[in-house]
C-alpha cells in the first residue's frame, strides 16, 4: 500500500524525516511518535502536498512525487487539526466535499448520508458544525476522508480532544472502516496503548527516523510493563517501599510511575519476563503481608519505548 525509500525531508532548522524506509501493507496501521516525530509530514509528503528533499515514496503504486492527484483520488485524508467551517452543517459540508472529489449530486447526497450514519451522526448532521462537540467534528472529519469510498485513509490524530469514552468509540469505527468496507487505514497517535487495540501493524518513528516496525502482536509483547500497587499495613507503613526493596532482593528493578496521575506515586512499574514474574510479585506481596490493590499490564507511552529501544540498542552495542 505504502512503500517509502530513504525518504527524507529537511526543513532550514529541523529534519522532520530522516531516511525512512517502511513497507506498509493492508490493514490498519498505526503510526506512532511522539509530537514533533515527523507523522505529519509523512502524511503530506504520501499525499503529494508536500516534497521530499531526499527518497522516493509510492502509495497504492503511485508516485508521490509526480502523481499526486492520482493518489489523493484514491486516498482519504483526516487532518490533524480543526479545519471545518462552523457555519454549514456536517451534511453540507460532507456532499460538498464529496462534489470536489468528483461525485454527481446525487451519488454525492446518497453517500453522505450514509457516510455520516456510519460514523454515528444522525439527525444532529442537518445543524451547524460550530455547536458540535470535539466528538462530533472529529466524526465529521472521518466521514469527509470516507465519502469518496476511497481505498485507503489517512488519520491524523483522530482522538486528540477526545475524552476516555469518545477515543473507545473513535477506535472502534476506525476498526470497522477496515472489517466493513476493506479500506486501508493509516492512523497516527502520540499514545501506543490506544493503536494496539486497533491496529494490526505498528510503525514508530522518534525524530522522523525509523525506530521500529512490527506487527502489534510482535510489539506488545517485548514491551509487557507492569503496574502494582499495594496497600500498607502495620508492619510495613509504607507498602510500596517494601515491596520495591523485596523485589529488588529478588533481582527484580521498578521504578515508579512518574505519570503524574493521581495516585501515580503508590504505582511501582516493572518489565514482565512472562508469567513468573506474575508469581512472583504476587508472591512477594503476600510475604510481606500486603495487600494487592491491582497488577495490570499497563498502557503505554510512546517514551517508554523509546527508552526501552535506547537500552537495548547500548546493551547490543555494550555487547558485541
Ligand atoms: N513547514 C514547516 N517548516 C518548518 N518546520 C516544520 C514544518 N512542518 C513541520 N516542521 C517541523 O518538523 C518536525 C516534525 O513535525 P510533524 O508535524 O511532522 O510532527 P508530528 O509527528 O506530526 O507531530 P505533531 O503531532 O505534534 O504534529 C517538527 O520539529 C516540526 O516543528
Amino acid at each position: 500500500m505504502i512503500v517509502t525509500e530513504s525518504l527524507s525531508k529537511r526543513f532550514p532548522r529541523v529534519t522532520a524525516l530522516d531516511r525512512l524506509s517502511v513497507d506498509i501493507g493492508p490493514g490498519v496501521t498505526g503510526l506512532v511518535g511522539a509530537n514533533g516525530a515527523g507523522k505529519s509530514t509523512l502524511i503530506k509528503i504520501l499525499l503529494g502536498l508536500s516534497p521530499a528533499t531526499e527518497g522516493r515514496a509510492a502509495v497504492l503504486g503511485l508516485d508521490v512525487a509526480t502523481e499526486g492527484a492520482a493518489i489523493r483520488e484514491r486516498v482519504g485524508y483526516m487532518p490533524e487539526h480543526d479545519c471545518l467551517p462552523p457555519d454549514v452543517s456536517a451534511t453540507e459540508f460532507v456532499v460538498h466535499m464529496a462534489r470536489m472529489s468528483g461525485l454527481p449530486p446525487t451519488a454525492a447526497r446518497e453517500r453522505t448520508a450514509d457516510t455520516l450514519r456510519h460514523v454515528g451522526l444522525y439527525e444532529e448532521r442537518y445543524r451547524p458544525i460550530g455547536g458540535y462537540s470535539t466528538g462530533m467534528k472529529q466524526r465529521v472529519k472521518l466521514a469527509q476522508a470516507l465519502v469518496h469510498d476511497p481505498r485507503l485513509v489517512f488519520l491524523d490524530e483522530p482522538t486528540n480532544g477526545l475524552d476516555p469514552v469518545g477515543r473507545d468509540e473513535m477506535l472502534g469505527l476506525i476498526r470497522r472502516i477496515h472489517t466493513d468496507f476493506g479500506i486501508s487505514v493509516l492512523v497516527t497517535s502520540h499514545l501506543l496503548g490506544e493503536l494496539e487495540r486497533t491496529c494490526d501493524h505498528v510503525v514508530v518513528v522518534d525524530g522522523g527516523k525509523l525506530l521500529r516496525s512490527s506487527s502489534t502482536t510482535d510489539f506488545t509483547q517485548s514491551t509487557t510493563t507492569l503496574a502494582v500497587e499495594v496497600t500498607d499495613s502495620d508492619t510495613h507503613p509504607d507498602g510500596t517501599r517494601a515491596l520495591r526493596e523485596a523485589l529488588h532482593a529478588r533481582g527484580v528493578d521498578t521504578h515508579d510511575d512518574g505519570g503524574g496521575l493521581p495516585g501515580a506515586g503508590h504505582i511501582l512499574l516493572l518489565t514482565a519476563q512472562g508469567e513468573e514474574t506474575y508469581d512472583l510479585v504476587r508472591d512477594t506481596v503476600a510475604g510481606l503481608g500486603l495487600g494487592l490493590v491491582r497488577m495490570e499490564q499497563r498502557r503505554h507511552h510512546i517514551s517508554e519505548v523509546f527508552t526501552r529501544d535506547e537500552q537495548r540498542k547500548e546493551a547490543v552495542g555494550h555487547g558485541g
